[in-house]
């Protein structure tokens, strides 16, 4: 977040370099900002692995993707609630990832917009028809409002891959509620 394309600032290159070395974890970075390509490097060098940026915040949205991969990391497109899916149209092919936005960015703490539960479904049948044709397939993110009771709900609808603040940092045990969400997960079974 830069305080520019959206209002608030938090994690640079610096932080995310500092974090590298405490995990094996993949690092998702979800740029949060605009213009996108002068940090891209800077956040590849730093070790992330997954690079997602939104489109309104680069002007050239291929360049951009491909600049992601050629860095090394996994690239990612991020839709706010108000973007369409038609973004996707030519850039299937560039993209390792697609995280959809169930609050409008800026802020933790905000409630799960319902309607992100039907783009959900939509955008799952592209990624699988888009798998079924070229036997690639792209990681279904969603951030915004997730909770363990909600979270069953947003796996069936087609995520595979979540992001949670407050439903987590707002409890002590950060494990259990993890578990929790696990439980609800696995006690999905999709068609
Ligand atoms: O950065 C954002 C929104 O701008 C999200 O990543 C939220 O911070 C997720 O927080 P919760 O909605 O889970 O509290």
């Amino acid at each position: 977040m830069d305080n520019h394309y959206v209002p608030n600032l938090t994690i640079g290159p610096m932080v995310c370099k500092a974090i590298r070395p405490c995990t094996d974890a993949p690092i998702d970075v979800h740029l949060m900002c605009e213009p996108v390509d002068d940090l891209i490097p800077q956040f590849a060098q730093a070790g992330a692995n997954i690079i997602s940026f939104h489109p309104e915040a680069s002007r050239h949205v291929d360049r951009s993707l491909s600049l992601i991969r050629d860095n090394g990391c996994k690239a990612g497109l991020v839709l706010n609630p108000a973007t369409p899916l038609s973004v996707l149209d030519h850039v299937m092919d560039r993209l390792d990832l697609i995280l959809l936005m169930s609050v409008n960015p800026g802020f933790g703490g905000q409630s799960f917009i319902p309607s992100t539960l039907d783009k959900l479904r939509a955008t799952r049948q592209r990624i699988d028809a888009w798998q079924e044709k070229t036997g690639n397939t792209i990681l279904l993110e969603v951030d915004g409002g997730v909770k363990t009771d909600n979270i069953a709900q947003i796996h069936e609808a087609g995520a595979d891959t979540f992001v949670a603040g407050s439903a987590i940092f707002g409890q002590q045990d950060y494990a259990a509620v993890i578990a929790g969400m696990r439980e609800q997960i696995a006690g999905v079974h999709r068609s």
